[in-house]
C-alpha cells in the first residue's frame, strides 16, 4: 500500500484541511487522555512549519447528526492549543457562511478547528454536498485520523474526491507498523487476542491464522473455546452462538499448523466484582460456580515464553479483568513481556492500550495504535476507506 504523504505536498501559503481523530475521553469538560491529540501534532506542526494555514476537523462522540453542546469541540480546542503551544480558533459551526467567513479571515499560519463534524447527518452519510462544503475551505486535504479510517464518512473519505489528498505522519506510521503484520510479518509471529467478546474478535483471528505461528486466546473470550474443547468453565463468560465458529477456528489453526495457546490454569472469583478474592485454579477445569477472570501463572509463563522468542507480536484485548486489581496480573505480565521483547511489538484496541498506559509501558512498545476498531479492521485485512482514499 503506497500512500501520497504530506512530504510530497507543496503546502506553503495554502489552506490545508486536516482531518484528525480528536475523539478523546472527557471528564467534567476536561480531556483525560490526550494520546490522540499528541499523536496528531507532528503532522500539524510540519504543515505549519511549511507555511500552511490550517482548518482542522474531527468528530467527538456520537451526536447523531444533531448540534448538541455536550459534544462541542470546545474543551478539545483548549487542550489542542495547549499541546500545540499556539492559539487555536474554534469555529462557530462546521459549515455555512459564518464558518466560510472565519476561514477567509484566517491569517497565514493560523489554526481554525471546526466544530464537531458529526453535528451534521451528512458526515456519517458521506453526503457529497456536505463533503463539498468542507472541501471548499481548503486547497489541499490531509487525513491523519487513523482511529476513524474505517469509517467512509464525508470528512474521512468524501472530501478526498474534491481536493488533492495526502496522508499525515500518524496514518503513515500506523500503516508502516501494521502493514507488514498483515502481509509479511517477521517470524515467529505471535498474536495475543483477548477481551470479552468472541463475536468482536473472530474476524481478526480468522485473518491472523493465515500469517501467525502462535495465537494466544485469553480474556473472557477464551472460555467459549475451552468449552468447545470439552472443558469445564464454571460460570465464566461464554457466547453460545459462537461455539461453532470457535470450533471451526480451532480446526483451521490445526490444519495450518498454527499453535493455539489457551489458558491451562486460571485466576477465578466467586462473583464478578472488584472485591472478590482471586483463587488460583491449577487446572484447565474450572469448578462449578467459579468465574474465570484472569489467566493463571502457568498460562502467563507459556505466553511470556512465546513472546520472548517472537520477532513480531500483535496484542489486542486484555488477558483478564485488569480493571480489578486482583485480576490484573495476567495482563500486566503479558504487557511487561511485550515491553521486554526485542522484536516488533504492536498494541491495538482501546483496553489493551489503556492497560499499557496504566502500567506505564507505552514507550517500550514499538507501536501503540491510536485506533481500536480501525486497528482491528486493518488486521482483519479489510480495506479502510479513509486510507484507500490516500493511495497513490
Ligand atoms: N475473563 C473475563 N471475563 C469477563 N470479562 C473479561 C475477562 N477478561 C477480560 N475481560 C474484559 O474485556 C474487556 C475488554 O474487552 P475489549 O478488548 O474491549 O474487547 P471486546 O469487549 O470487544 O472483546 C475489559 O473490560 C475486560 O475487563
Ligand atoms: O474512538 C474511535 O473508535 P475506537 O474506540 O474503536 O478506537 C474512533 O474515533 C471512531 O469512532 P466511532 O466508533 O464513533 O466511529
Amino acid at each position: 500500500m503506497i500512500l501520497n504523504t504530506i512530504r510530497e505536498c507543496d503546502c506553503a501559503g495554502k489552506k490545508v484541511l486536516v482531518r484528525v481523530d480528536f475523539n478523546v475521553p472527557l471528564k467534567d469538560g476536561v480531556v483525560t487522555d490526550d494520546t490522540r491529540i499528541k499523536a496528531a501534532l507532528p503532522t500539524v506542526k510540519y504543515l505549519l512549519d511549511k507555511g500552511a494555514t490550517l482548518i482542522v476537523m474531527s468528530h467527538f462522540g456520537r451526536p447523531k447528526g444533531q448540534k448538541n453542546p455536550e459534544f462541542s469541540m470546545a474543551p478539545i480546542a483548549k487542550k489542542f492549543s495547549e499541546e500545540l503551544g499556539k492559539p487555536v480558533i474554534l469555529a462557530s459551526d462546521v459549515i455555512g457562511d459564518e464558518v466560510g467567513a472565519q476561514v477567509k479571515a484566517l491569517k497565514a499560519g493560523e489554526v481554525l478547528l471546526l466544530e464537531n463534524v458529526r453535528f451534521y447527518a451528512g458526515e456519517e452519510k458521506n453526503d457529497p454536498d456536505f463533503a463539498k462544503a468542507l472541501a471548499s475551505f481548503g486547497d489541499i486535504y490531509v487525513n491523519d485520523a487513523f482511529g476513524t479510517a474505517h469509517r467512509a464518512h464525508a470528512s474521512t473519505e468524501g472530501v478526498s474526491h474534491y481536493l488533492p489528498s495526502y496522508a499525515g505522519f500518524l496514518i503513515e506510521k500506523e500503516v508502516k507498523f501494521m502493514g507488514p503484520l498483515l502481509e509479511n510479518p517477521e517470524k515467529p509471529f505471535v498474536a495475543i487476542i483477548g477481551g470479552s467478546k468472541v463475536s468482536s474478535k473472530i474476524s481478526v483471528l480468522e485473518s491472523l491464522v493465515k500469517t501467525c505461528d502462535t495465537i494466544v486466546i485469553g480474556g473472557g473470550m477464551a472460555y467459549t473455546f475451552l468449552e468447545v474443547q470439552g472443558h469445564k468453565i464454571g460460570k465464566s463468560l461464554v457466547e453460545e452462538e459462537y461455539k461453532d465458529t470457535a470450533r471451526s477456528f480451532l480446526a483451521k489453526a490445526k490444519e495450518k499448523g498454527v499453535s493455539v495457546i489457551l489458558p491451562v490454569d486460571h485466576l477465578c472469583g466467586a462473583e464478578f466484582s472488584d472485591t472478590t478474592p482471586a483463587v488460583t485454579i491449577d487446572s484447565v477445569e474450572i469448578p462449578d460456580g467459579m468465574i474465570g477472570m484472569d489467566i493463571g501463572p502457568k498460562t502467563v509463563a507459556l505466553v511470556c515464553a512465546a513472546v520472548e522468542k517472537a520477532k513480531s507480536v500483535v496484542w489486542n484485548g486484555p488477558m483478564g479483568v485488569f480493571e480489578f486489581d486482583n485480576f490484573a496480573n495476567g495482563t500486566l505480565t503479558v504487557a511487561k513481556a511485550l515491553a521486554a521483547c526485542s522484536g516488533t511489538t504492536v498494541v491495538g484496541g482501546g483496553d489493551s492500550v489503556a492497560a499499557i498506559n496504566k502500567f506505564d509501558l507505552a514507550d517500550k512498545i514499538s507501536h501503540v495504535s491510536t485506533g481500536g476498531g480501525a486497528s482491528l479492521e486493518f488486521l482483519e485485512g479489510k480495506v479502510l476507506p479513509g486510507i484507500k482514499a490516500l493511495e497513490k
